[in-house]
This record gives C-alpha cells, structure tokens and sequence, in this order.
C-alpha cells in the first residue's frame, strides 16, 4: 500500500448557499470548527486508497474514508467530532451547524493508516436538502439521538428511512445515544436504544462528548470495519464490528445488542 500525506488543512465547510456562516456566528460556535477550505474532499464513494499525496504538511496515511454524522439538531454531532478531533468539550451557548462541515483525523488501525474525513451536517431540517446531497458518497454514517431528549430518539426511524433513501447500501451505519453523562435528564431508556438498534442489526453505544465516553470507541470501530472492508487479505482475522462494540464499549450492560 502506497502512503499518502494529508495536506495541512484540517477541515473545511460548505454552508448553504443562501446561509453562508459570519465571522461573527463562529466565533460563538459551542463546539467550534475551523472553516476553511478542504483541497481533499473526497470527489465520490470509493475509498481514497490510490490517489497520489496531493503536498502539504500534514499526516501520512493509507487509505481514506468518508464518514458522516447525522441526527436531529442538539443531539450533539459537533461536539462529539470536536472531542474525538481535540479531545476537548467547550460548553456554552448552543449554535446550531450551518449548512455542513468537515474535519479529517489519521488512525492508526493495525499498522495501517486510516484517514477519517468526517462531515458534520446540520441537523435543523431546512438544511436537510444539503445534507441529502452528501449521503451518497459517504462508507459511514454516525445516527446520533440525545438521551435527554425523546423527540430525537422518536425521529431515528424518520433518519433511518432517509438513509435508506439516499446512501449507498452497503454503508456501515452506528447508532449512537448521546449526552449520557446526562444522568438527571435522561428520558430514553438505553433499553430502548438497545431495542432499537437490534430490530434494525445496528451496533449500538451510548457516548457522551463531554467526558468523551465511548467517542474515540466509535470511530475506531467505523475505521476497523471500513478498513477490512476495503483490504483484501483472507489471512487477517475478520472484523466483526457489533462483536467489537459489544466487547469494547464502557458503560454499556450485558445485554445490549
Ligand atoms: N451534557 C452534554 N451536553 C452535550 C453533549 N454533546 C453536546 N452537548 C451540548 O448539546 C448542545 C448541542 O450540541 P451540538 O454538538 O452543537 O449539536 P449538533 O447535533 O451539532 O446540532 P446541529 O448543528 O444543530 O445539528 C450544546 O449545547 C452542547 O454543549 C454531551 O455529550 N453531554
Ligand atoms: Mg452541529
């Protein structure tokens, strides 16, 4: 495998047309993103393993992937992205994403370096047609709801029929319940996403971005699966990415999948 080198870019947004984000509305960003510019989005739904190194500075890696969070607005996809890409939580007044957003991140899986290029969508529903425009070349989707909030849980199956609708079939898709450090406001039950997530065969965790439980599990899991996905080496022992999950995941009871 040849090794290619990200540029020194670190994220880049495109806004809706008619909303473009100001200096200003960034700035009070809760969980902040950088908005310039990405040379290397990935131009369709292929795993970027054979494009030449397009310069920079940046890390090397192997192969890359495109992984996108989505769920309803505040259940917390650009936090969670901020804690797996800085490791930090910045709380504060809540401003919602616009249009949508990207941040990339090399891990290391096995020896092998796994660019993860990770959209951040805006999950309020005028953005909606940005983001349907999106899914078709994303491997990976990260399905978030908010545990303390029931209407995000309630919406999952409005998101899972959109997805269907408009990614790839073979997109590997995590479910995820967010904000369970929130244990006073907890109002759905990890029963209840447990339940969820079996009758759909989704691996399931809850995460919390502000502690950062379980944030860097799910994307190394995403990774591992898309990584065996896209080697062919009958010798390496095969992925099982719910098996992961399961075995992995803190703060998760015995009988979750
Ligand atoms: N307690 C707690 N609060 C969180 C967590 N994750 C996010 N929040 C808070 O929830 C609010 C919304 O978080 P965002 O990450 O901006 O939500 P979002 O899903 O990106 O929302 P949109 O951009 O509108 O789609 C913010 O006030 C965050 O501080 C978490 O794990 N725990
Ligand atoms: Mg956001």
């Amino acid at each position: 495998m040849s090794r290619k080198k990200t540029p020194k870019s670190k994220g880049g947004s495109v806004p809706a047309a008619s909303t473009l984000p100001t200096a200003a509305n960034r700035s009070r960003l809760a969980c902040p993103m950088t908005a310039r510019p990405g040379p290397e989005a990935l131009p369709n739904g292929t795993p970027q393993s054979s494009r030449p190194s397009l310069g920079g500075t940046g890390d090397f890696y192997d192969v890359a992937f495109k992984v996108m969070l989505v769920g309803d607005s505040g259940v917390g996809k650009t936090c969670l992205l901020v804690r797996f890409k800085d490791g930090a939580f910045l709380a504060g007044t809540f401003i919602s994403t616009v249009g949508i957003d990207f941040r990339n991140k090399v891990l290391d899986v096995d020896g092998t370096k796994v660019k993860l290029q990770i959209w951040d969508t805006a999950g309020q529903e005028r953005f909606r047609s940005v983001t349907h425009a999106y899914y078709r070349d994303a491997h990976a989707l990260l399905l978030l709801y908010d545990i303390t909030n029931k209407d995000s849980f309630d919406n999952i199956q409005a998101w899972l029929t959109e997805i269907q609708e408009y990614a790839q079939q073979d997109v590997v898709l995590m479910l995820l319940g967010n904000k369970v450090d929130s244990t006073q406001e907890r109002v759905v039950k990890r029963e209840d996403g447990e339940k969820l997530a079996k009758e759909y065969g989704l691996p399931f965790m809850e995460t919390s971005a502000k502690t950062g439980l379980n944030v860097d599990l799910a994307f190394t899991a995403i990774a591992k699966e898309l990584k065996q996905r896209s080697t062919k080496a009958p010798k390496e022992p095969h992925f099982r990415l719910h098996d992961y999950v399961k075995r992995e995941g803190r703060g998760v009871s015995c009988c979750r999948l």
